[in-house]
């Protein structure tokens, strides 16, 4: 269906997108049909180069489009984590100055937000100085600053060890939760993916399939480029909760249910070319 044709308006929605890599007329992304609803976390996977950057910055209007068209919700704010921040850690910044950039915060909005991402009262801190997982915090609350109604994250948990990157997503499950501020991101971590996400996009220069992820996990064109990972994670997880919990948290066995997803939007697979 049209990303432009439906009654609810998507905060983002894309047809036929394409996108060159820059200076050629090479396709890295061909005829991309995309949108996001409120409330929505939407995970883009694909292998190395397959175009997942791309598609954000086209989305956000960092890319110039060589084929169709982009709508974003009007006022939409959105709250950006780009892949890579380029910091020179040789110039001192703490992480207040760090919040302001580039518009100035007051100071209890700053502390708010490093509360809300988990990390109060780091302001004084060097950047230089922060591990990975302080350091993809700020960024976050940095986001955040702007009260987004879309957050988009693009590889956040690049870095972070197994822990720190199942603490990052349930904390964007949270923010979700708190401030409906739908999320889109860019992810290799396959297993917090399945776990977190309600609609998973597969991207190989043009979307494979897209769906729940128990749907996408378990198509033909995902598997052809990730095996059975997905579905054997997705798996892994269903085993581990296929249970019910009493009164005092011991399991007893019953049907399985789902923790930490939201059923509410599975969107039907999808598969296009
Ligand atoms: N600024 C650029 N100049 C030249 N080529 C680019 C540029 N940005 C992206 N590309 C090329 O476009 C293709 C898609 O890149 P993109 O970064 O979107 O992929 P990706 O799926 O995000 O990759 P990764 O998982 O490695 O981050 C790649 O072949 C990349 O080399």
């Amino acid at each position: 269906m049209s990303a432009f044709a439906t009654a609810s308006q998507p905060l983002i929605g894309a047809e036929g997108l394409t996108v060159n890599r820059p200076g050629t007329s090479e396709p890295v992304l061909r005829d991309v049909d995309f949108r996001i609803d409120p409330g929505e976390i939407v995970t883009v996977v694909g292998p190395n180069g397959s175009g997942k950057s791309s598609l954000i910055r086209a989305l956000l209007g960092h890319m110039a489009l060589a084929g169709g068209k982009v709508a974003r919700r009007p006022s939409l704010r959105i709250g950006y984590v780009p892949q890579r921040v380029q910091i020179d850690t040789a110039i001192p910044m703490t992480v207040r100055r760090f919040l302001s950039l580039p518009r100035r915060v007051p100071d209890a909005a700053a502390a708010a937000a490093l509360q809300r991402t988990g990390v109060p009262g780091l302001e004084r801190r060097q950047l230089s100085q922060l591990s990975g997982g302080q350091f993809q915090r700020v960024l976050l609350a940095r986001a955040l600053l702007c009260e987004p109604h879309l957050l988009v994250l693009d590889e956040p948990t690049q870095g972070l060890d197994q822990p720190g990157i199942v603490a990052f997503y349930r904390l964007l499950e949270e923010v979700r939760r708190e401030t409906g501020a739908a999320v889109l991101m860019v992810s290799h971590d396959l297993l917090v993916v399945m776990r977190s996400s309600d609609r998973v996009i597969c991207l190989n220069g043009h979307v494979c399939c897209q769906g729940s992820p128990e749907d996408v996990s378990a198509a033909p064109e995902y598997r052809a480029l990730f095996g059975t990972e997905g579905q054997d994670m997705l798996a892994l997880y269903r085993h581990r909760h296929d249970h019910d919990h009493d009164q005092t948290g011991a399991c007893l066995p019953g049907h399985g249910h789902d923790h930490g997803r939201d059923h509410h939007n599975h969107t039907p697979l999808r598969v296009q070319g």
